[in-house]
């Protein structure tokens, strides 16, 4: 009866299998689930809407551009949840993460961190984060093998790390300067990077409720959570004795000051620097190894910004802002990378799908399938090149707007997305200006030879990345 569904409200869907509807090798972790949603969409050139069954589960891809704007904006307080919101006895942290809170509560959380966002306190970061990423370039000298080569995977992880703790978490982490990663990298580091219990547990609280009541497991371990909120609380303690620095944290701590419950506090800085870290780090890789692809960007760039600097002296927050280059080169990474490749929501109510007549019911799940859109030749020519050109201002105006979703979209959109534009920025100029970068042994020529886990819910290569580095 289930499996009807979709027929029954006429719009258009794959067959499904007995049991795991159309994720067959999604479920049995042979695929990663954003995998097994392009090939859904690819059968349906077109449609606005397109159902599945996630085990006997409707969900639902919304791919048109209005209907888009529909879910995210315009009916937004229809869809204001993210499905992926775990059961709080189970994970009690993650539970209270900004991107799992639910309604009400999410709303104001929400806008209590706004502010720490905002351009003044951007900048008054913008030091710290020029540092680290400065850090980063004397890391790579350091660890350069005979051959000018080193991985920079795992560089850039500890680069995020290093950046995110520094602004929203209180400490100075030290990722990039050790060589045995500390046990705040540990328990921050690949929090996203599941093994296969955590992979069946997410796709579980998307798919069934009463499989992911049986599981009855937490997504982020709780020994993750003991080491932070041990740091958290020594973090603490030190700033609160501190003149206010202007900086995600300090906001953060206002929340606490405001009587929001210590466990919500301890949740938000946790979620900055999870959400923040990994994200910013694969942005980063990806920049330094498409530039090492194509070394006409690279030259573009490396221009751009050494005679930005010519005229202002260092690289600035305000150079960093206005680099056009640096800027598309940006924008084109993530669309070929876009680490969340999915965004979800859920229906609180009842609700009919605009241009239809089809009623979907409370509880149904929504898909957003970023990483589709961003590959489709419908939307992007050639998509599959790194074309920084693309994003030109003389070309922007035919790219359409709800095609591209790197950070998501309207009021659930990513929070830190100008952090993230700072941070990324701001390692790729500094590594462009002291460095060419090039090819080195092993280093992957093209996206399919990128060994992603099937297992990830992100868009991240889990082994190293080799790049040489030849000092300008
Ligand atoms: C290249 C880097 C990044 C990418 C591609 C990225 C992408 C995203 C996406 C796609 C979402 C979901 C949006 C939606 O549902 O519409 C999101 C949410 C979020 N991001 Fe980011 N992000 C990045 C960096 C950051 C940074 C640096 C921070 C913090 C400093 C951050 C904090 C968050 C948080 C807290 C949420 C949940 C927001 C909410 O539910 O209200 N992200 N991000």
């Amino acid at each position: 009866r289930r499996f009807g569904t979709w027929r029954r409200k006429g719009i258009p869907h794959p067959r499904p299998l007995p049991l795991f509807g159309n994720c067959i090798d999604a479920v049995l972790l042979r695929t990663s689930f954003y995998e097994a949603l392009d090939k859904i969409y690819r059968q349906f050139p077109g449609q606005p809407y397109i159902g599945f069954y996630g085990g006997s589960s409707p969900m639902l891809l919304v791919c048109g551009s209005e209907a888009v704007k529909d879910i995210t904006v315009k009916d937004f307080h229809v869809f204001t949840d993210h499905k992926l919101s775990p059961d709080s006895r189970y994970d009690t942290l993650f539970s209270k993460f900004l991107f799992c809170l639910l309604g009400d509560q999410w709303k104001s959380i929400r806008a209590r961190q706004t502010p720490a966002f905002s351009s003044g306190r951007l900048k008054a970061m913008f030091p710290t984060v020029k540092a680290t990423a400065d850090r980063l370039c004397e890391v790579i000298d350091k660890r350069l093998d005979k051959d000018g080569a080193v991985g920079i995977n795992g560089l850039c992880s500890r680069y995020g790390i290093d950046v995110i703790a520094a602004v929203a978490f209180g400490i100075e982490a030290r990722a990039l300067d050790s060589d045995e990663p500390p046990p705040f990298m540990k328990a921050v580091s690949a929090a996203f990077r599941f093994g296969p219990l955590e992979a069946l547990i997410t796709l579980a609280l998307l798919f069934s409720s009463p499989v992911y009541h049986v599981l009855r497991a937490p997504i982020i371990k709780e020994w993750r959570a003991v080491v932070l909120r041990g740091l958290l609380r020594e973090a603490t303690e030190l700033r609160e004795r501190e003149p206010p620095r202007k900086d995600v944290f300090d906001t953060l701590l206002s929340l606490k000051k405001d009587g929001v419950p210590q466990v919500v506090f301890e949740a938000q800085v946790m979620s900055m620097q999870v959400a923040g870290s990994e994200t910013s780090s694969t942005a980063v890789l990806a920049i330094l190894w498409e530039l090492a692809l194509n070394q006409d960007c690279q030259d573009r760039l490396r221009e751009e910004l050494r005679e930005a600097v010519a005229k202002q002296g260092a690289v600035t927050y305000e150079l960093l802002h206005d680099a056009e280059y640096l800027d598309m080169v940006f924008k084109e990474a993530v669309r070929l990378w876009p680490v969340m490749p999915w965004l979800d929501r859920v229906a609180s109510e009842d609700y009919v799908l605009p241009g239809t007549n089809a009623v979907i019911e409370k509880g149904t799940v929504i898909i957003i399938p970023i990483f589709s859109f961003h590959r489709d030749p419908e939307r992007f020519d050639d998509p599959d090149t790194f074309k920084p050109e693309r994003w030109a201002p003389e070309n922007v105006a035919k790219i359409d707007k709800m095609s591209y979703l790197p950070f998501g979209n309207g009021p659930r959109a990513c929070i830190g997305f100008r952090f993230a534009n700072m941070s990324v920025k701001s390692a790729v100029a500094s590594v462009v200006l002291k460095y060419r970068i090039g090819m080195a042994e092993g280093t992957p020529k093209s996206h399919a030879e990128l060994e992603l886990s099937p297992l990830s819910f992100i868009i991240s290569p889990h082994k190293e990345l080799p790049l040489r580095f030849e000092r300008l």
